[in-house]
């Protein structure tokens, strides 16, 4: 059914049948019109000319009976007539009529020749036909009644009998019993075809004569219908055919014909069942003739689409074919055909061709952009357009612990566990950001923890979205880097430029930086601090001894020394040469004197061994105070002021900077100082 043949052929079927029908019915239609007027005419026809013959029978009766009036008049005239006996004289009117009578003027019956079933004579002075003959001199006929006990339906012609002075001697009754197939009985069993009939009634509507004895007497009227039947309608109409409901409700033809001796009218009667029946049965034939040419239609037709179709057929299966072998193309070959359907295959042909170059091409680019992701070192993964895994690149597999074919399909960030590089929380996917901003980010300062060791890699994650020929995104490009090798070494750079390398401590910039943060602390918030600087006593000498190796382990062992001696905020740099400082952060003036000099006594206190040799090493320190109003070059000058005031006043001291009494020593001069301990070292080594 669903098949374009089937399609094409039932409709073509449909339509076809529908016009064939349409023409057909209007046909019949119209034939039917035709075939009704002709009937209407004939039928017309017939029912006139049975009036017309009827007319002339009643004619001659009448003129029979006037005849014997005037015959019996002639009798009568002559002397006494046996009127029983002239009756039976009298055979034409037995056999016209059913009952024969002669009457007194006064309804007195004189003589009568009945048919044996003729009814008992009523009371014929009190009829009006009978009345009306008395003052008539020609035959009347009467209207129909019912006679006697039995209530036989009749009519009665009369004819009075007058002398020649025109006295009403008599008067002849004869009547027909309506009931018998007499000179008006037989009107109602004459046929029209098989079903038609002739029927008879007066010209007020009661029926005379009707091939239903039933009927007889009733009035047309007193046929109860939904619509008012086609004789009663008659009754208002002039001669001619009608169609319409009949006596019994059925659709009827109805002739009407007036007939010119009584107020007659004469009837006749067809079924449309049986006027129309040839078109009926023509229409029967037409649906028949319609069916079988139909079938016939139906089959030429879908023989025809099938023939039609084959090439079709075959273009369709040459185009499954490269569906089902889609890079093995052969073109589809329909040979001779110059039509559509060729015209389609070529362009097809055209089509798979250009596809097929297209689809190397594709390949070919798609090969040589695989092989580039391939080569680039840099982990290369792709994502569609929901942020999922579509490709990686080995240097990627080799970064995230994926493989392509597990990973494929996953979020970026199941993939790639990206997470702060500093504080160790999840990061938002690069993909999906560049998805929502779409646009091309770089983004530093991420960690992937290596999926299979867990290694942290510091990397650098650059993500582009990929757009297509509409400009819609279908994908993100994220280029991860692995950076932890660059980041150790720019950390490595970083702590070099701060740190001194031989004893490790910050050097001179980190701690002027230290220092400016302190007096910007103590600016804004009031927080004091205190700068100790700390110059070793004599320390030439040692290099001098012991050559400059020993000078560095002896300056390494001060450093460690001094930074185990004071809190984890403070800050214990190396200044240069023999010079360390330290920064003691929220510290009271009094406290870092204290703190100086407990410096003092533990590097006084500590015997430095090199090579065997021990050296006992003291420290000149100057202290300055970084408060509110501070500057952080002062503090520095101050507190090399205090020192140099230290040494001037013998060395192995702290000094306190004040600036109204430079320099002044807050603590006794040493008992020893470097040299001294070199000079110690030196004795006890001659005594060794
Ligand atoms: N071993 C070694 N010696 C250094 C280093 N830097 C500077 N020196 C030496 O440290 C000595 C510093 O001498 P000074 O501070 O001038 O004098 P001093 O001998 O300490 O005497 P005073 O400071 O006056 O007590 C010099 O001999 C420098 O060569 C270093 O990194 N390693």
């Amino acid at each position: 059914m669903s098949s374009l043949k089937t399609k094409i052929t039932l409709c073509a079927a449909v339509l076809s049948i529908a016009v064939v029908l349409s023409l057909g019915f209007a046909q019949l239609h119209l034939i039917r019109n035709k075939v009704g007027e002709v009937l209407a005419s004939q039928q017309y026809g017939l029912a006139s000319t049975a009036a017309h013959n009827l007319d002339q029978r009643l004619q001659l009766t009448q003129s029979m009976l006037a005849g014997v009036a005037e015959l019996l008049s002639q009798q009568l005239a002559a002397g006494k007539v046996d009127y029983n006996q002239f009756l039976h004289e009298r055979p034409a009117l037995a056999a016209t009529f059913d009952d024969v009578m002669i009457f007194a003027p006064d309804g007195q019956l004189l003589g009568r020749n009945p048919l044996p079933d003729a009814p008992p004579v009523s009371d014929i002075a009190t009829l009006a036909h009978f009345r009306q003959t008395l003052g008539s001199n020609k035959p009347v006929i009467s209207a129909p009644y019912l006679a006697g006990a039995a209530r036989i339906p009749q009519i009665m012609f009369t004819a009075p009998v007058r002398d020649r002075q025109g006295r009403l001697l008599a008067v002849i009754g004869c009547s027909f019993n309506l009931l018998k197939p007499n000179l008006i009985g037989a009107i109602g069993q004459s046929r029209i075809g098989k079903t038609g009939y002739l029927f008879l009634m007066t010209g007020s509507g009661t029926i005379i004569s009707h091939p239903d004895a039933g009927t007889l007497l009733r009035n047309v009227d007193s046929f109860t219908q939904a619509a008012p039947n086609v004789a009663a309608q008659g009754l208002q109409q002039a001669d001619g055919t009608h169609e319409g409901p009949g006596l019994d409700g059925g659709s009827v033809l109805a002739s009407f014909a007036r007939m010119q001796q009584a107020n007659w009218r004469m009837v006749a009667v067809l079924p449309t069942g049986e006027a129309y029946a040839p078109i009926r049965e023509a229409q029967q034939r037409l649906i028949i003739a319609l069916a079988a040419a139909s079938l016939v239609a139906l089959l030429g037709a879908w023989l025809l689409m099938r023939w039609l179709m084959t090439p079709l057929l075959q273009l369709r299966d040459g185009i499954t074919r490269q569906h089902a072998a889609l890079g093995a193309y052969e073109p589809i070959a329909l040979p001779d055909r110059q039509d559509e359907i060729g015209a389609v295959a070529e362009a097809f042909n055209k089509l798979m061709a250009d596809q097929v170059h297209m689809q190397d091409a594709l390949f070919a680019e798609k090969e040589r952009l695989q092989i580039t992701l391939r080569a680039i070192s840099d982990p290369v993964l792709t994502t569609d357009a929901q942020g999922r895994i579509d490709y990686l690149n080995p240097a990627a597999e080799r970064l995230t612990g994926w493989m392509l074919h597990d990973a494929r399909g996953k979020d970026f960030i199941t993939v790639a566990p990206l997470q702060d590089e500093v504080h160790g929380e999840a990061v938002d996917s690069p993909a999906q950001l560049a998805l929502q901003q779409n646009r091309a980010l770089m983004l530093e300062g991420h960690a992937l923890p290596r999926r299979n060791d867990g290694a942290l890699l510091a990397v650098d994650t650059s993500a582009a979205p990929i757009h297509d020929a509409e400009g819609r995104i279908v994908g993100i490009v994220l280029v991860l880097q692995d950076v932890t090798h660059r980041r150790q070494i720019a950390r490595q750079v970083k702590w070099e430029a701060s740190h001194d390398a031989l004893t490790g401590l910050p050097n001179r910039r980190e701690f002027e930086a230290q220092m400016a943060d302190a007096v910007t602390r103590a600016r804004r918030n009031g927080d004091l601090a205190a700068l100790l600087l700390i110059d070793l006593d004599q320390f030439k000498p040692v290099n001098d001894l012991g050559g400059h190796a020993a000078g560095d382990a002896l300056l390494v062992q001060i450093a460690r020394l001094m930074a185990a001696q004071v809190r984890s905020r403070d800050v214990v740099a190396r200044l240069g040469g023999d010079e360390f400082a330290v920064l003691l952060n929220d510290c009271a003036p009094e406290k870092a004197a204290q703190v100086a000099e407990k410096l003092r006594l533990a590097v006084a206190a500590q015997p430095f061994v090199c090579e065997a040799r021990s050296y006992a090493v003291t420290t000149s320190i100057g202290i300055a105070t970084i408060s509110q109003d501070s500057a952080s070059t002062d503090a520095l000058r101050h507190a090399d002021q205090a020192c140099y005031a230290a040494k001037a006043a013998g060395r192995n001291r702290v000094m306190v900077y004040r600036e109204d009494a430079m320099p002044t020593t807050s603590t006794p001069v040493p008992a020893g100082s470097i040299a001294e301990g070199l000079e110690r070292d030196a004795d006890e080594a001659a005594q060794d």
